[in-house]
Parts: C-alpha cells; sequence; structure tokens
C-alpha cells in the first residue's frame, strides 16, 4: 500500500463515483474526484497525480476526449477507463487512444485494488543491484569504476535482465546521486510526443500545448537520464538527439532560449545496435556519441550464480510475512531452469509462487516452471475468480490475438503493434502482463 498514491477519479454518476473513492481510500491510497473530462483536466493543472480512472460517458469532456488530452499532456501517466459492460468497441478504442487497461462494468472492488496495485511503480529503495556470480561482480566494479565520469554509458542485454537496476545502480554510484534520475521509455511513447517529452515545449508550440513545459533533458538537469530502449527511436528523433548530446544545451519546441545542460546519459538496448547501423535504422554518428563506456549485461542463464540471491530478494519482496524460504528442490530447479525471460521471468515466478504456496517453505511445485506451467495455463490464462465471464472471455481472446500476431511477425514488437493496431507502449505493457501470468512469448517480445 502506497498512501502517497495519488488516483484522480472521473465518473459523473454520483453514487458510483463516491464508492469508488471509497474503495481507492479503503486501499490505502488517495483518492479525487472529478464528475467530468473537463473538471479533471483542471484538476490536474492543479495538482499532480499518479493515475487516471476514467468512465467513458459524461457531459462536458467525456472518457475519449480526456484521455486523449491526457496523452498529449503527461503521455506516460497511467489511465484507466471504465467502460460498459459488453461494450468491446469503446474498450479497443480506448486501448488505440492510449489508455493503460480497462475496466468492464460491473467490477468487484478488489479487481479495482488489484488494477491500481499493477500501476504502481517501484520504489527507489525497492531496487537493489544483486551481484553474486563473478560473471555481475566484474561488471558491477566496472560500474562502480565508471560512474564518476560524465560519459554516456551504453547498456546492451537480453531483455528483462536488469540493464534499468545497473544504470539506476551508476547513477547511485556517481556525484549526481542525489540529483534526479529521470528513465524515458523511448520505444513505449508514441514518436510525436517523445520529441516534446525529451526536449520539453513553449505554450502554443502546438495543438494542445497549453502551458510551457520542460522536458527530461531539463528536468534530469544535474542529474542521470536514462534513454531506454534507444534502438526503437526514429531517425528523425536520432539527429536531434545528436544535436543535444554534442552542444549540451537544448531548446524547448517553439521556443528560443538555449538551456544548457548538465546531464549524464545513459541508454540502454536489447537489439544488436551495430547491426541496427548496418540496416540503416540506427544514426552511425549518434552510435559512436552513446557507445563511449559500453557494458554488456549478460542474460541470466550466464551467471547462475545470481539466480538464488534474487529469487530470495524477491521472495522477501513478495512474501505476505517475513521468513518464507525455498527448499532444496525449489532452490535445484530455480538453478536449473534456463530463464528466457531473465530476471524479469523469475521475479515473476516467485510472485506467482508466493500467491500458490500453501506454507511457507516453498517447494518445486509451487514454482510451477516449464511444462507444469503450460499444464496449467490451459486455455491460455485461467479467468480470475469473481471477474464477470464476458470480460474472461474478452482478455483470452486478446490475448490470443497478441500471440497469433506476435507469431506471424517472427516476435516484431514494432510490427506486431502496428498489425494489432495498438501503440508500442500498450503492446508493451500488455505483454509484460502476459509474462506476469507466465505465458511465454517470443524471446525478442
Ligand atoms: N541485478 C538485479 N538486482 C535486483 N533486481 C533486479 C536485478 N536485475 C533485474 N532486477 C529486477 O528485474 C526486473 C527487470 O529488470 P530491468 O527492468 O532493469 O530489466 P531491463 O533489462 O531494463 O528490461 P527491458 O529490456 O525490458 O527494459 C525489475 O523488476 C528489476 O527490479
Amino acid at each position: 500500500m502506497n498512501q502517497a498514491t495519488r488516483v484522480l477519479i472521473v465518473e459523473d454518476d454520483d453514487t458510483l463515483r463516491d464508492a469508488l473513492c471509497d474503495t481507492i481510500e479503503f486501499g490505502g491510497y488517495s483518492a479525487v474526484a472529478a464528475g467530468n473530462g473537463r473538471e479533471a483536466l483542471s484538476r490536474m493543472d492543479a495538482e499532480s497525480f499518479d493515475m487516471v480512472i476514467s468512465d467513458v460517458q459524461m457531459d462536458e469532456l467525456d472518457g475519449h476526449g480526456l484521455l486523449r488530452e491526457v496523452r498529449s499532456r503527461k503521455p506516460e501517466m497511467p489511465f484507466v477507463m471504465i467502460t460498459a459492460h459488453g461494450s468491446v468497441r469503446d474498450a479497443v478504442s480506448a486501448m488505440r487512444d492510449g489508455a493503460t487497461d480497462y475496466l468492464l462494468k460491473p467490477f468487484e472492488a478488489q479487481v479495482l485494488l488489484d488494477m491500481v496495485a499493477r500501476m504502481q511503480p517501484p520504489a527507489e529503495a525497492d531496487l537493489p543491484f544483486i551481484a553474486v556470480d563473478p560473471a555481475s561482480q566484474q561488471l558491477s566494479v566496472l560500474a562502480k569504476r565508471i560512474a564518476p565520469s560524465d560519459a554516456t554509458v551504453l547498456v546492451s542485454g537480453e531483455s528483462g535482465c536488469g540493464k534499468e537496476v545497473l544504470a539506476r545502480y551508476i547513477h547511485s554510484e556517481s556525484a549526481r546521486a542525489s540529483r534526479p534520475f529521470l528513465a524515458v521509455n523511448c520505444a513505449a511513447i508514441p514518436e510525436n510526443m517523445l520529441e516534446s517529452m525529451l526536449f520539453g515545449y513553449e505554450k502554443g508550440a502546438y495543438t494542445g500545448a497549453y502551458q510551457s513545459r520542460p522536458g527530461k533533458f531539463e528536468q534530469a538537469n544535474g542529474g542521470t537520464l536514462l534513454l531506454d530502449e534507444i534502438s526503437e527511436m526514429d531517425l528523425g528523433l536520432q539527429a536531434k538527439l545528436l544535436r543535444v548530446l554534442q552542444e549540451r544545451e537544448v531548446e524547448r519546441l517553439g521556443g528560443n532560449k538555449l538551456i544548457p545542460l548538465d546531464v549524464r546519459v545513459i541508454a540502454t538496448t536489447n537489439r544488436l545496435l551495430e547491426e541496427e547501423v548496418r540496416d540503416g535504422h540506427f544514426r552511425e554518428d549518434l552510435y559512436y556519441r552513446l557507445n563511449v563506456l559500453p557494458l554488456n549485461l549478460p542474460p541470466l542463464r550466464q551467471r547462475p550464480g545470481d539466480i538464488l540471491p534474487l529469487a530470495r530478494l524477491f521472495l522477501d519482496r513478495y512474501a505476505p510475512k517475513p521468513g518464507a524460504s525455498f527448499d532444496a528442490s525449489a532452490e535445484k530447479a530455480l538453478e536449473q531452469y534456463s530463464w528466457r525471460g531473465n530476471v524479469r521471468e523469475l521475479e515473476n515466478c516467485v510472485q506467482r509462487a508466493v500467491i500458490l504456496a500453501r506454507s511457507d517453505v516453498l517447494s518445486e511445485a509451487d514454482l510451477l516452471l516449464g511444462d507444469q506451467l503450460c499444464a496449467s495455463a490451459e486455455p491460455l490464462s485461467p479467468v480470475p475468480a469473481g471477474r464477470p465471464a464476458l470480460e474472461g472471455d474478452l482478455k483470452i481472446r486478446e490475448q490470443e490475438l497478441i500471440l497469433q500476431a506476435l507469431e506471424s511477425t517472427g516476435g516484431n514488437r514494432k510490427d506486431t503493434a502496428e498489425r494489432l493496431g495498438i501503440s508500442p507502449r500498450t503492446l508493451r505493457y500488455k505483454l509484460a502482463r502476459l509474462r506476469e501470468q507466465g505465458i511465454s512469448l517470443p524471446a525478442s517480445a
């Protein structure tokens, strides 16, 4: 529970709005109510929120209009749309417009609370960098050595292997540790928004720019900016980024003032950037500019000494009470498994095991690794108890469509998103949800 999490509830029905707010507060979060989209926007101008949960049908500004406004102002804000029972069209169009997820009416209080909990970013203090295997110890020594320098770092490694945690570690070991660490996921944000998010904009720079806003570069001044999945940035923006990195100053969109920057940039990639350069998808000059200090994070299967320490960290994090442990069969199974989804898969596995286990000593059977998982996940995902059947059916159909699209594109995320008609950001979120359920996905997804 996180008392500081502020949820903006937008609903025109007084009774339902009160019930939603009560539920949110009961879950330990703080709720602020708005009666329609217009009111919600003015609340957002006046105070800050961690997520928005909005109904669709409202006078003044409806849920779809609100979503579009929120996306242009705060592209990364979690936004959940409450859609009418059976209104698949509303749900689909909400996801197309960039909603993070949707809730189909009627839903139980617990479904709402689970949704809010899922939208929480992990607290920074919860992210220690575990490095026990000799390979990661070497990397951690190297990271510590390069931390004090201001040079750009390029962290490469498979998806979910801990690149962001390593970037945070470098920041925490640098003289910038007390200054901001900001992360921007270049794959998750629509291209037309990424530019204004990075560089900021002046009021009136484009339709919808009601107020001037500093970009992430400005906000990270004095600290570190993590450009996650840099290979996904389009070529036009790469040129602008290169200029900012070379000149060490930024100009907001629609602005005419150069703002000096003192920002350490760390970029991550799970593709081979050399190949992207060779294929003409990534600028060679930017590649050299970023690749000053390259760090390669090996996949988890190549650093087996990290598996148990990481599993114990996640067990402490997710077990309902302290003192939970793995028995010898569980430890052996964890060490022998191939972890194609890397640390993220391990984390999901432990989180699931904690829910399934009947005692606080977890055994191999609780882990549901490999074949056992496939057997238990028939059909693709069990419908959570208490959910309306239609919602369960829809989710299963959605999963099938995503998996089919992934298969037909050979796991290529950009093509899959295009085929499904959703943004890469929405796809990324949905893939994370599938992984959470233990559904295995093609490696490059
Ligand atoms: N060495 C580590 N110590 C502690 N936690 C870790 C470590 N490596 C990974 N994790 C955890 O595993 C999860 C995935 O890590 P992270 O997001 O850093 O991976 P990533 O390589 O940046 O993934 P992606 O390529 O998808 O962006 C996170 O929840 C993170 O906290």
